[in-house]
């Protein structure tokens, strides 16, 4: 920040702005009696050691009247701005807190403000509200409110789109305090930094529209107004209007300078925002016999985006309490997108349908919302792949921890408190107490981890969804991560689904393993036939890709030639044959998944 300030525009910005503040406050004692002093003697005289700017048509100093107008003229551009930003915040945040259908509207009518000039829009507001200042500062108000509406509604999205978002959002929190807890605190920082480039249009807006006579009304002046009363004679005597002009022009060049060095500096020092990570491709459909007993219960469960891309098609799986079920696959397999189906969390406009979607028996489809989204909150712990997008970096940790129970269990701060130290302990966290008045950014990797598990444990969850949990940390961190899962299934009894796309990490951590190529599950076995009783050749290709003991390091891993198509690529038949050896004419049907032995189902007409 402090060497963004110290660039020439920097440096300047900060000069001008210093001086403009400085004489707001020192320009009225020190100049007000000669601004307003009339001198009869001296009416409308031309610029002269006595007055270097002139006189007015009563005889009053102009110089000291353009002294001392800066400090209306500011405070005016300063009560203006802060109308703009507040008003603009809130309607860019309205589409997130309102129904669908309102926020679009909302969004849509800041779309038609932004499109429209904004000068109309001051000169508009201005006379509708009355000529004079007051008029003035809710003209330029209203012309930049429109921005800062549109900017909180592109900078609110990309935080939406953060982890820590879609887990307040799937613990139920009410989406009001979604934004005023997640999202607002997140892009303040940018809506902050906007205000003294704001302040600088704003300056320049009210200085127009006292110009036009629209502002500031005898006998206030501000410098728009000084302008405008020195405008008639700026042929004849220039240097009545060009200090007024000035003046205007070096406030607004000082407050754009410094909006800018400030916006520059930000931009290299911010850390980056939390990001998600859903990539998509189409899978597979079968029908399982029901199972009363199992934790979560997905019957052909498909995700459709517009435009015919269907990353998910007619995915089932049932996890059963205590177990693991490892869900397994390549990028874009459409392993994330089912974990956000079952959370309730595929973004708008994918559309989930399934023929059952239950959790702890109950079915989510037929579910209100509100119920919905209680029971997700409850019964549904997610962890997802970087911890440090899952936890809003603007909280310290117990208070994140925290909100989970005072949202769903209406426990009081102190209760929450407790037991967000107590669960931190839980997932071995050293220091619980001292860990959780402290920000993520203070916490390694795994640590962080550890917290989001512990976040996921404030309830008392049935079923943990951990997608990736342990992409982005070493390999020792990742033993201890998944060893804390497993941990954790024990002894809480709860359902594990955990997405990797890494074959070894599943074949050690889960009980059962489910396979997706291109949105379909193509095969589901019990982990002890991984080895060596995989029967569908993408799964066995995965398996055979694995380097061993006997691997030969000094020749380049075996890979599987080709690639997985994209949903939008994807055919009616086999998406596999066109990298299978056992492909035949018949893979240009669909394969159903068949049994195929004892908890082993397989998809492909070649080996079932
Ligand atoms: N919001 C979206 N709009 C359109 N397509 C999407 C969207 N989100 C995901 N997809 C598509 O769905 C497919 C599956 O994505 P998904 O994130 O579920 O894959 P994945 O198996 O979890 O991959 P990875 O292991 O890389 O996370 C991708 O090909 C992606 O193009």
């Amino acid at each position: 920040m402090r060497h963004a300030l110290r660039t020439p525009a920097g440096l300047a910005g900060t000069a001008l702005v210093t001086l403009m503040v400085v004489l707001a406050v020192a320009g009225p004692p020190i100049w007000g009696t000669e601004a307003e002093r009339i001198d009869s003697a001296a009416i409308l005289q031309g610029a002269s050691a006595a007055h270097p700017l002139g006189t007015d048509n009563l005889g009053r100093d102009i110089l000291a009247r353009v002294l001392v107008a800066g400090r209306l003229s500011l405070t005016l551009a300063l009560l203006a701005t802060l109308i703009g930003a507040v008003a603009g915040t809130v309607l860019g945040a309205l589409p997130s807190v309102l129904p669908r259908r309102a926020g679009r509207l909302v969004t849509g009518a800041v779309n038609a403000l932004v499109a429209f000039p904004g000068l109309l829009l001051a000169m508009f507001t201005a006379v509708v509200a009355g000529l004079g200042a007051r008029g003035a500062v809710l003209g330029i108000g209203a012309a930049i409110a429109p921005g800062f509406a549109r900017l909180t509604q592109t900078l609110a999205a990309s935080v939406s789109a953060a982890d820590y978002v879609s887990a307040a959002r799937m613990l139920g929190v009410p989406r009001r305090l979604i934004m005023t807890r997640h999202v607002l605190p997140n892009i303040a920082e940018p809506l902050i930094l906007n205000l003294a480039q704001a302040l600088g249009g704003a300056l320049l807006g009210l200085a127009g529209l006292s110009f036009l006579g629209l502002g500031v009304q005898p006998p206030s002046f501000d410098w728009g107004r000084l302008l405008f009363d020195g405008f008639s004679r700026i042929y004849a005597t220039p240097a009545v209007a060009l200090g007024p002009a000035v003046a205007v022009a070096l406030a607004g060049i000082g407050f754009n300078l410094l909006g800018d060095a400030l916006a520059r500096a930000a931009s290299r020092t911010a850390a980056p925002m939390g990001k998600t990570d859903r990539r998509a491709v189409p899978a597979s459909r079968e029908l399982g016999e029901p199972d009363p007993e199992a934790v979560l219960e997905v019957r052909d469960l498909t995700v459709a985006f517009p435009g015919g891309a269907t990353p998910v098609r007619g995915v089932s799986l049932t996890v059963a309490p205590g177990e693991i079920v490892g869900l397994v696959g390549e990028s874009g397999s459409g392993k994330s997108l089912t974990a956000s189906a079952i959370g309730g969390l595929v973004p708008y406009p994918g559309e989930v349908t399934a023929a059952r979607l239950r959790l702890c028996g109950t079915d989510l489809d037929g579910l209100p919302e509100q119920e919905r989204r209680k029971l997700l909150g409850t019964s549904l712990a997610m962890v997802f792949q970087d911890p440090m997008a899952s936890l809003n970096p603007a909280l310290r940790i117990g208070g994140q921890l925290a909100e989970v129970a005072t949202v769903h269990r209406g426990a009081s701060r102190a209760e929450a408190r407790t037991r967000a130290v107590d669960r931190l302990g839980h997932v071995h966290i050293p220091e619980p107490e001292r860990r959780a008045g402290q920000h993520p950014h203070e916490l390694s990797g795994g640590m962080r981890q550890r917290v989001v598990i512990a976040m996921g444990l404030m309830g008392t969850p049935r079923l943990i969804i951990a997608d990736e949990p342990t992409t982005a940390l070493d390999v020792t961190v990742q033993r201890q991560i998944l060893r804390l899962l497993r941990e954790v299934t024990d002894e809480t009894g709860a359902a594990t689904l955990f997405i990797s796309h890494d074959i070894a990490v599943v074949g050690e951590l889960c009980h059962r393993v489910v396979v997706m190529y291109a949105g379909r599950v193509v095969e589901e076995l019990p982990v002890g036939k991984l080895a060596t009783g995989a029967a569908h050749p993408y799964t066995r290709a995965l398996i055979a890709s694995l380097p061993d003991m006997d691997t030969d390091r000094s020749l380049p891993l075996a890979g599987i030639a080709g690639h997985q198509p994209s949903p939008a690529e994807v055919g009616a038949g086999c998406a596999f044959a066109d990298r299978c050896a056992l492909a035949t004419g018949r893979c240009a049907e669909l394969p159903p998944l068949v049994p195929h032995g004892t908890g082993h189902r397989v998809a492909c007409w070649e080996t079932s």
